[in-house]
């Protein structure tokens, strides 16, 4: 069988690489890094990762292991990225791939080339360039290291200092000035908290309101809750209903805290969950505001005409769907600038076959074990034991999903690769036993 390219060795990429290893599947792995980790390695030296100093995973140990290899019962339920990092080396020495990993080895280009693709890669100590054809490709570069700044710019201009989320790693940097954190995810509530610690003074200015999940629910984490068996059949409208009762008994309403309620229901967005934020609310260290509508020299205007001082202004606006190493006027399914992908089970581009998208999703629920199951999936293409059905079958699956998700979700860019944890792994498990009885196993 082929030997199979895979980019990136974060949670997605090792995640392929074990599955791939199991299954007696030929792997190069590249990483631009000395480390593994992507994402979840603080300070990584592959640029790319967002992590900041304090940053702890917002879904619980047991969502976000891997089927493989469980996380350790000694970690809490909500391990910080140094927690995250180690249970990933250690993942990779129990599998025994490390040696596959080529590091500090960069992805230059992905190419169309007969039998396959042309992958061109650099060392980065050396800028010695190599390329090699693979017939199948699979890119798990992440999608949480672009920053996205706000579109259109504000108008006007500012004196401060400006960064985005992604350059946040400790507030020091914010004591005793004044602090604008813009955006209601999951970014701008750490970092509003813990601005709100040192800094002079705090603003959240948002666009919309957000039901704010707490990371424990009833002596709970949360998700404990929302995959629990119960949950598990009950049907999407039924999950929101007893899930916003649970958080109205629990915690009352968002606008108790001075937050603005929000016009969509409580499974219409990408979760913000944080315990403190309310908290930081409740002690007055945090001010609300709406959004910004112009920059104004030593501060800003925001959309209620109310005009504060500000020092520095954070963007937690989100992250582009980038691959740089791919021409983006050949492999249109992934490069909309509103970060729209066309991916058949959001793995596979039509006019690609061969190339696989790996971790290219946001589910309410951790990327690993779904990156695992899309890799079983992905494995068993790659081996022969599937095959994918023909492009108007995957087009028409394309359209479903992006109709689905115009119907679920508030219109936003942050909201195009959204899946639901459970209904998601069932999907690609349901498509893998059909391929198993149509006797398409070699
Ligand atoms: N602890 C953890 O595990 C953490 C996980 N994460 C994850 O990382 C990913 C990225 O999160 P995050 O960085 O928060 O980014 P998100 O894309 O999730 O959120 C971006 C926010 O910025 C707002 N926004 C975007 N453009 C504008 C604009 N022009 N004007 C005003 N508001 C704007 C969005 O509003 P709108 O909804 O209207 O588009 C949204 O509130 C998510 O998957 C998140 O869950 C992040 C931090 C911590």
């Amino acid at each position: 069988m082929d030997r199979v390219c895979v980019i990136g060795a974060g949670s997605s990429g090792i995640a392929a690489c074990q599955v791939l290893g199991a299954r007696g599947i030929e792997f190069d792995c590249y990483e631009t890094g000395s480390e593994i980790g992507g994402n979840w390695r603080y300070l990584n030296d592959n640029g790319m990762s967002s992590a900041y100093r304090s940053l702890h995973i917002n879904t619980s140990r047991q969502m976000m292991e891997f089927k493989s290899f469980p996380m350790p019962s000694h970690l809490p339920a909500y391990p910080s990225h140094f927690q995250i990092a180690e249970y990933f080396d250690d993942f990779v020495k129990h599998h025994g791939f490390r040696d596959r990993i080529r590091f500090r080895t960069e992805v230059t280009s992905v190419a169309v080339a007969p039998g396959g693709y042309l992958v061109t890669t650099r060392d980065r100590d050396t800028g010695a360039e190599t390329a090699l054809t693979y017939r199948s490709v699979i890119v798990a570069n992440g999608h949480h290291w672009s920053p996205r700044m706000p579109e259109p710019a504000f108008p006007g201009s500012f004196d401060g200092e400006e960064m985005h989320a992604h350059f946040y790693k400790t507030p020091e940097r914010f004591a005793g000035k004044k602090v604008l954190v813009l955006g209601i995810g999951n970014s701008a509530c750490d970092i509003a908290v813990e601005s709100s610690r040192v800094s002079a003074r705090t603003f959240l200015a948002m666009r919309r309101g957000a039901h704010i999940m707490p990371k424990y629910l009833f002596g709970m984490p949360t998700d404990h809750l929302t995959t629990s068996p119960l949950a598990r059949f009950a049907p999407g409208w039924l999950q929101a209903l007893s899930l916003g009762l649970m958080l109205r008994l629990a915690r009352g309403k968002v606008s108790d805290y001075g937050l603005p309620e929000p016009s969509h229901g409580i499974l219409g967005a990408h979760p913000t969950v944080s315990d403190d934020l309310l908290t930081r609310l409740g002690h007055g260290d945090i001010t609300v505001k709406p959004n910004v509508e112009r920059l104004d020299g030593s501060g800003v205007v925001f959309a209620d005409g109310s005009r504060e001082d500000v020092d520095v202004i954070v963007y937690c606006t989100g992250y582009r769907v980038e691959f740089p190493f791919l021409d983006p006027t050949e492999f249109t399914a992934v490069s909309s600038p509103d970060n729209e992908v066309s991916l058949y089970r959001r793995v596979v581009d039509p006019a690609h076959p061969g190339l696989y998208f790996l971790g290219l999703i946001q589910p309410l629920g951790a990327i690993m074990p779904l990156a695992e199951a899309q890799a079983e999936w992905v494995a068993d293409l790659v081996s022969g034991r599937g095959a994918l059905p023909p492009v108007p079958e995957m087009k028409a699956e394309i359209t479903t999903y992006r109709e689905r998700l115009r119907r679920k979700y508030v219109k936003s860019k942050r909201h195009t690769l959204e899946v639901d944890f459970l209904g998601y792994q069932r999907e690609l498990l349901r498509e893998r036993r059909t391929w198993v009885r149509s006797d398409r196993v070699v």
